[in-house]
């Protein structure tokens, strides 16, 4: 195995009897960019401090390429660690913060200082070599961390939270730096957020964490648009889940009946169902498509309109189906120029194609 890929083995941690990460393996390819992702206390810190060396596991085994650092030192892995709380020392310059790992490494001074000048470079901030921690704003001191834990190269880079102090606009301006760096380096890096958005547009894959298990792990799409779970479908992005059984399995679509009426539909084919399964249909709210009531050819479920929100590029109406057991439903479709959209309390009639619906199986409910 090449020497930057991490790989995770039956790797788990209890704080008393309380488990915060369940026996886990995880493979990480190098140069990859992963990131980890869940609800709070799901175990993200929790794995990411184990493969950092900042804890020490129950059981299982950590590996950098073919060796094994599951009981090494934290600087003894060539691993570099980025936190939320950047923690530049303050009295020392920039360029010293810089080159402070570099100087923990005994790499001569001259040459300390030139590859911190280096790694200035990289994060676009030549000019604030001599300043103080001080004197920088949050966005310029994290990207100093950044440069701090790049300098030495390290061939894997954990990040939690990188950007999670920074405003919308700064944070959106790292991320796109961060990725830059990382296509620069090649190194693997291991990310940990709460946004979804920032999970979604960095990473190569996601790991979805849910109560200190890898709930799904694939790229972005795949969790988008193909979630095994109600847990992921429900926690990424905003979803139509509609109760229904399997009718029958014809080709690589299935027809469903939704609800306790038995509403027609169909749904992409899944290999683990059958006839008789019960599942949830699930509809991204823009693949549903909403018109007034009676136009709209093959309309499968009737609603009313209970709120609309522009929010710019998007259009979102919110609504109650007819049917009283299904959940409030939501469509999403391209604000129009005309500014024709619906009101409260219009009746709309509901359609979509077979191929935009994914059908999760019950048993994979949690
Ligand atoms: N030192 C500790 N002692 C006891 N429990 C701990 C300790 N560290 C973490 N935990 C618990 O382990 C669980 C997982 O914590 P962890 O920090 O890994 O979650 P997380 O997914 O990173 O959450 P967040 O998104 O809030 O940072 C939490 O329930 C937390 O309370």
């Amino acid at each position: 195995m090449s020497s930057s890929s991490l790989t995770v083995q039956k790797l788990s941690k209890r704080y008393g009897d309380f488990v915060a990460l369940a026996e886990t393996d995880l493979v990480v390819a190098e140069g990859e960019f992963l990131t980890l992702l869940g609800p709070s206390g799901s175990g993200k810190t929790t794995l990411l401090s184990l493969v950092a060396g900042l804890a020490r596991p129950d059981g299982g085994a950590v590996l950098i390429g073919s060796d094994d650092v599951t009981y090494s030192a934290p600087h003894l892995r060539d691993i570099g660690v980025v936190f939320q709380n950047y923690a530049l020392f303050p009295h020392m310059t920039i360029l010293e913060n810089i080159a402070f790992p570099l100087k923990m490494r005994k790499i001569e001074a001259g040459e300390a200082r030139r590859r911190a000048q280096e790694a200035l470079e990289m994060i676009r901030l030549p000019h604030i070599a001599q300043r103080y921690p001080k004197e920088l704003s949050g966005g310029q001191q994290q990207r100093v961390a950044l440069a701090r834990c790049m300098v030495y190269r390290p061939s894997i880079i954990l990040m939690d939270e990188p950007l999670g102090a920074l405003d919308k606009k700064l944070r959106e301006h790292m991320q796109l730096e961060i990725k830059r760096i990382h296509r620069e380096l090649g190194a693997t890096i291991i990310y940990v957020t709460h946004d979804q958005e920032e999970a979604m547009t960095m990473s190569d894959r996601i790991c979805l964490m849910n109560s200190g298990r890898i709930e799904q792990l694939g790229t972005p799409g795949d969790l988008y648009f193909r979630p095994e779970t109600l847990f992921v479908a429900d926690f990424l992005g905003e979803s139509n889940l509609l109760p229904a059984k399997v009718e029958a399995v014809e080709g690589g679509e299935i027809s469903v009946a939704i609800g306790a009426k038995g509403i027609k539909g169909r749904a992409l084919a899944d290999g683990r169902l059958a006839p008789g399964a019960a599942v949830h249909i699930m509809i991204r709210p823009q693949n549903l498509s909403i018109a007034p009531a009676g136009e709209v050819d093959g309309a499968k479920l009737q609603a009313t309109v209970t709120d609309v929100m522009v929010t710019g590029s998007l259009t979102k109406v919110y609504m109650k189906a007819a049917e009283e057991e299904l959940p409030d439903l939501v469509a999403a479709f391209p604000t129009r120029a005309s500014g024709e959209t619906f009101r409260m309390g219009d009746r709309v009639a509901l359609a979509w194609h077979g191929t935009d619906a994914v059908a999760i199986p019950e048993s994979a409910r949690n």
